[in-house]
């Protein structure tokens, strides 16, 4: 008798896209406002294939690993647990070595997608795999070289362990969850049960790394570099959190049904992302800025939280200005992506109401920062955004996301002298220490990174043997 899924794994990659927080950070953790993400063109990449067994001996066995670093493979075994608790993942071999280091990102997804695997196929073992993780490098700041002198694959070797890497910010636990999981899910499931391309793929990959990210931060946040990692550029209305912080822990009774009931409907999501509201106008390009920095503030978020809960009046204004604010430029960069060739105005003129939105958004979120005291656009910044913004070709720009002294993000003329002149403006910029700021900004550098509208992709498995086979 046939089964009525039966289905064999092959070889299978995935790859999704790094976010920049555009508009809306902070207003984005209520439901009552939206954050405005771009998608970035650098990808995490998953590819996952069937064991490669030294001895001939097949065990119940998942190895990760992440052939870019040192010291990065990490061994699973996994069991169901009693009572509708899951798939239980746990780690092999660590006692053995000592350098190894956990990664909760990928125990916790591993957990969850072979969890909610298993609730579709459960007649059905999982077989063991070996899954290698590959990020592009504007990832990390470290200087990188190529696997070989013939290769002609992007990735690099970085010579530190995953610990030392520095990050950019542009969100990698949320675009590895996201294409480790859509990785998972394409591999392990038939077609008839799960398709990336399709609407109801994306939404079943949304929820479930949705809520894996969240397990392994150890907290409930906004949602939205999952979102972007799954639906790239977006307009992004936050879930309510109690749909995420009710579920129970893996392992807890009904931990599996009710997580498939999350991730597959019988649970009402009321995410709202909104593509067609965020486009970026042919002639126009984002430019990502990484800022050398002493230190970092903690509980930025915290504290503006805490100073809107105190100021509630005053806060709903501001909030409101800001919201309008951010509406204001996402309908003007659809305006001018959808109006097409027909304006003959220079560019000032073209991309001057854009400019402006951009400028009246900063005036309202340095009211933000002084009246939280939080430095969300610190001095330094202020003074670093309107050097750039005085450059020809630059149309605006502003700290992304959370803010603070570690990035900033232009908005410029799609034209190869704009980021030239930019580039050699930055490489003499020398941030100054401001009164009653401790931290002086050193280094300002451009990322190889620009906006992509594409989310969460399938990939040519065969581009990926090379680091396969580091170490295998
Ligand atoms: N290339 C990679 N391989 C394996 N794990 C990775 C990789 N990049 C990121 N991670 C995981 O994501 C974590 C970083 O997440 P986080 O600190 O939230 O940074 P970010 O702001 O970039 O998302 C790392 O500690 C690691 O667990
Ligand atoms: C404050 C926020 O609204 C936006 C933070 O955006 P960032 O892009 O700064 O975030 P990280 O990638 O986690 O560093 C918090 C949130 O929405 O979760």
């Amino acid at each position: 008798m046939s089964q009525p899924h039966h289905h064999t794994p092959t070889p299978t990659a995935v790859s999704a896209p790094g976010k920049v927080f555009l508009a809306g950070g902070y207003l984005v953790l209520d439901r009552g406002y939206t954050g405005l993400i771009f998608g970035l063109d650098a990808r995490i990449h998953v590819a996952i294939e069937p064991i490669r067994t030294k001895s001939g001996v097949s065990l119940s066995e998942i190895i990760v690993r992440s052939p870019q670093f040192r010291e990065a493979t990490w061994e699973y075994g996994y069991r169901l647990t009693e009572a509708g608790g899951g798939i239980a993942v746990y780690g092999l071999r660590a006692s053995h070595d000592s350098k190894q280091s956990k990664n909760p990102f990928i125990e916790t997804t591993l957990t969850y997608a072979l969890t909610y695997i298993s609730t579709l196929q459960p007649d059905t073992p999982i077989a063991p795999s070996s899954i290698s993780i590959l990020a592009d490098q504007a990832y990390y700041s470290n200087p990188g070289t190529p696997l070989s002198p013939t290769t002609t694959s992007p990735f690099l070797v970085f010579p530190t362990p995953l610990t030392s890497a520095h990050k950019t910010g542009l969100g990698s636990s949320a675009a590895l969850v996201t294409s480790f999981t859509a990785a998972l899910l394409s591999y392990y499931l038939p077609p008839s049960l799960f398709t990336l391309s399709s609407p109801s793929g994306k939404l079943i990959l949304h929820n479930l790394a949705q809520a894996a990210h969240c397990a392994a931060q150890g907290k409930v946040g906004s949602g939205f570099d999952i979102a972007s990692a799954v639906y790239g550029s977006c307009l992004y209305r936050r879930f309510t959190p109690s749909l995420l912080s009710a579920l129970p822990s893996p392992g807890d009774s009904g931990f599996a049904g009710a997580l498939a009931a999350l991730v597959a409907g019988g649970t009402q999501w009321d995410t709202e992302i909104a593509q067609q509201k965020v486009k970026m106008p042919r002639g126009l390009r984002l430019v990502m800025c990484d800022v050398d920095c002493g230190s970092q503030t903690p509980g930025m978020v915290k504290q503006v939280l805490k100073w809107r809960a105190e100021n509630a009046e005053d806060a709903e204004r501001l909030w409101g200005e800001i919201q309008k604010g951010n509406d204001g430029f996402a309908e003007e960069l659809t305006r001018l992506a959808t109006e097409g060739e027909g304006v003959v105005e220079g560019a000032a003129g073209k991309y001057g109401k854009l400019a402006e939105i951009l400028e009246r958004n900063r005036v309202l979120i340095r009211e933000m920062s002084v009246k939280s005291g939080v430095p969300i656009e610190p001095p330094q910044q202020t003074k670093l955004l309107d050097a750039c913004k005085a450059l020809d070709g630059v149309v605006g720009g502003v700290v992304p996301g959370a803010g603070g002294y570690d990035a900033i993000v232009l908005l410029v003329e799609d034209r190869d002298e704009v980021v030239e002149r930019l580039r050699k403006f930055l490489d003499a910029w020398k941030g100054t220490a401001e009164e009653g700021e401790g931290v002086t900004i050193g280094k300002v550098g451009i990322l190889g990174v620009r906006e992509d509208m594409v989310g969460v992709r399938s990939e040519d498995p065969e581009g990926y043997k090379e680091w396969q086979a580091v170490g295998a």
